[in-house]
């Protein structure tokens, strides 16, 4: 296992969060504001691209460890991969599902929420496995630097595809869908959450951007068919259009199971350009973010206040439907 680092500074800036959220609506989505501040604007994060077994603890054991090192070098956010616990694959979804309602009965719930309070870090925990009154999903829950749940996210856009002779998957044989986008304020910034399939649609993230998201986090594993061509690219345009830091957490590769997975966890900054991505080994990503870049490309190219909402608008049915 290596590590692959970014480029590092130290300087630390202080902002306070509700400053720079005072714009955003967020009537559909709770957010605290009032207990927010925003302490950091420039920190670490550690993209823990995990090699993953059919065997469930050594799974639990070696992110738990990857938690560890990526703390001990100083990153404030720790991002999973997509189905870490489990093996992608429809054979163990269902064997390896949690009830996260049950927390003392869910060993992944129990190590994350310990690991983000003993680390004292926030997690945006991958997605494993959830049953949820029958139904089974998808699902990313992000922990904060107190060890409390701060949100889940239940993978929308479910990945069924047929490519003859190259691949066949369907997810929604399996697996519900979510039904909500999930944006979070935590210790490091507002954070928006997709999984994997889900960056392939832009309006979530304009979504999170329009929320005053600095961050969307999509753990993901994408497929040797696709990944070549796509993840990236999506990754970099995603960033570009909203001018915000995108963050990317892979399994590692295994070339001898049924699906193969891309790897290439990366870190794209507000300018569309790629911070760090790793190659398809077992790997821990730190890098650093600092959020003033946001800012500087905002102010440079103030795409928010050139788009020409009496030509096109942007209708954020989420918020509609909730607003009496
Ligand atoms: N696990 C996934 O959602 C894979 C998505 C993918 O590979 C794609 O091409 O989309």
């Amino acid at each position: 296992m290596k590590l692959t680092f970014g480029n590092m500074t130290t300087e630390l800036n202080i902002l306070n969060i509700q400053t720079c959220l005072q714009n955003s609506n967020n009537d559909d989505i709770e957010l605290d504001m009032a207990n927010v501040v925003l302490d950091v604007t420039l920190f670490k994060i550690a993209l823990c691209q995990l090699s993953v077994t059919s065997e469930k603890n050594q799974n639990l054991a070696r992110a738990d460890n990857l938690i560890k090192v990526a703390a001990e070098n100083g990153a404030r956010l720790v991002v999973l991969p997509e189905m870490w616990n489990c093996p992608y694959s429809k054979d163990f979804f269902a064997k390896f599902a949690e009830d996260f309602d049950k927390e003392d009965a869910s060993p992944t719930f129990s190590m994350l929420s310990r690991a983000a309070a003993f680390h004292g870090i926030t997690i945006v925990g991958g997605s494993v496995p959830e049953w949820s009154n029958g139904h089974l999903y998808n699902t990313c829950c992000v922990f904060g630097a107190d060890g409390k749940l701060k949100a889940k996210h239940r993978k929308i856009h479910l990945f069924d595809i047929e490519i003859p002779g190259e691949i066949s998957f369907k997810e929604s044989e399996i697996f519900a869908a979510g039904d909500k986008p999930t944006i979070v304020d935590t210790e490091i910034g507002r954070v928006g959450v997709g999984i994997c399939h889900d960056i392939r649609f832009p309006e979530l993230a304009m979504l999170y951007g329009a929320k005053g998201a600095h961050i969307i986090c999509y753990p993901g594993a994408f497929n040797m068919s696709t990944g070549e061509l796509i993840w990236e690219l999506m990754q970099r345009i995603r960033a570009a259009d909203n001018q915000l830091f995108v963050a990317t957490c892979s399994p590692s590769r295994d070339s001898s199971c049924f699906y193969p997975i891309w790897g290439h966890s990366t870190l794209v900054g507000p300018f569309g350009g790629i911070t760090v991505s790793s190659g398809h080994e077992e790997t821990l990503v730190i890098a650093e973010i600092d959020y003033s870049q946001i800012e500087l490309q905002r102010k440079n190219l103030p795409l928010e206040k050139q788009m020409l909402g009496d030509i096109y608008q942007f209708v954020d049915k989420h918020n509609e439907e909730q607003t009496p």
